[in-house]
């Protein structure tokens, strides 16, 4: 039999690297808008970064694997987090795997009802495809995220746009979470 290596590593305290891995980082320029207020950041300071992998296959109900990496800031106390979306394909679901780090991933449903789930080392997040979803960094370390999801999902971010999430987080200088309500 052919033992092969495998193509693709992602060690647990490392990011995913190999074949049809793609990296892309939102520096704050392209952040700044999901922020109640602007944190007057250096325009290029890197907010998260995101690894997917993507196998190459003609599969449909293929799924990809997937790292974000959250640096632990805040924009005007705001906790620092991803932009947020659907899928758009509402049938597909994802699953979040907390590797390091604190903090929040933030859930809403078709009516705007939002809510959250802890997340921690080990803590494992199954997303619901009719739920947008959202990581937030509430801690003081890097918070890494591992995730995997159909390749058929898509992201759907007019939706949340439309409708955002309604809850913002914000930190103060010992660490306490604030929720603040968002009036639509
Ligand atoms: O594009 P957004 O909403 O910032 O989210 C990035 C997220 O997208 C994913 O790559 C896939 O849903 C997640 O792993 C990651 O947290």
């Amino acid at each position: 039999m052919k033992v092969l290596k495998s193509t693709v590593y992602h060690p647990i305290d490392d990011v995913i690297k190999g074949e049809n891995v793609i990296k892309s980082t939102k520096v704050y320029k392209d952040a700044k808008s999901f922020y109640l207020n602007d944190g007057c950041l250096d325009e290029e300071t890197g907010m998260y970064d995101v690894y997917s992998y993507t196998p190459d296959t003609t599969c449909k109900a293929s799924l990809n694997w997937g790292l974000t990496v959250l640096y632990p800031l805040t924009v005007d106390g705001e906790c620092n987090m991803t932009r947020g979306h659907w899928h758009e394909n509402r049938e597909c679901t994802e699953i979040y795997y907390g590797i390091s780090g604190k903090g929040l991933l933030m859930l809403m449903d078709e009516e705007g009802n939002t809510w959250a789930e802890e997340v921690c080392e080990g803590s494992l997040h199954h997303i619901d495809g009719h739920f947008a979803h959202r990581l937030i960094n509430t801690g003081e370390e890097v918070m890494k995220v591992a995730a995997c999801w159909g390749k058929e999902a898509g992201h759907d971010y007019a939706a949340v746009e439309a409708m955002p999430f309604g809850y913002r987080v914000f930190k103060d200088k010992n660490g306490k979470l604030l929720f603040k309500e968002v009036k639509r």
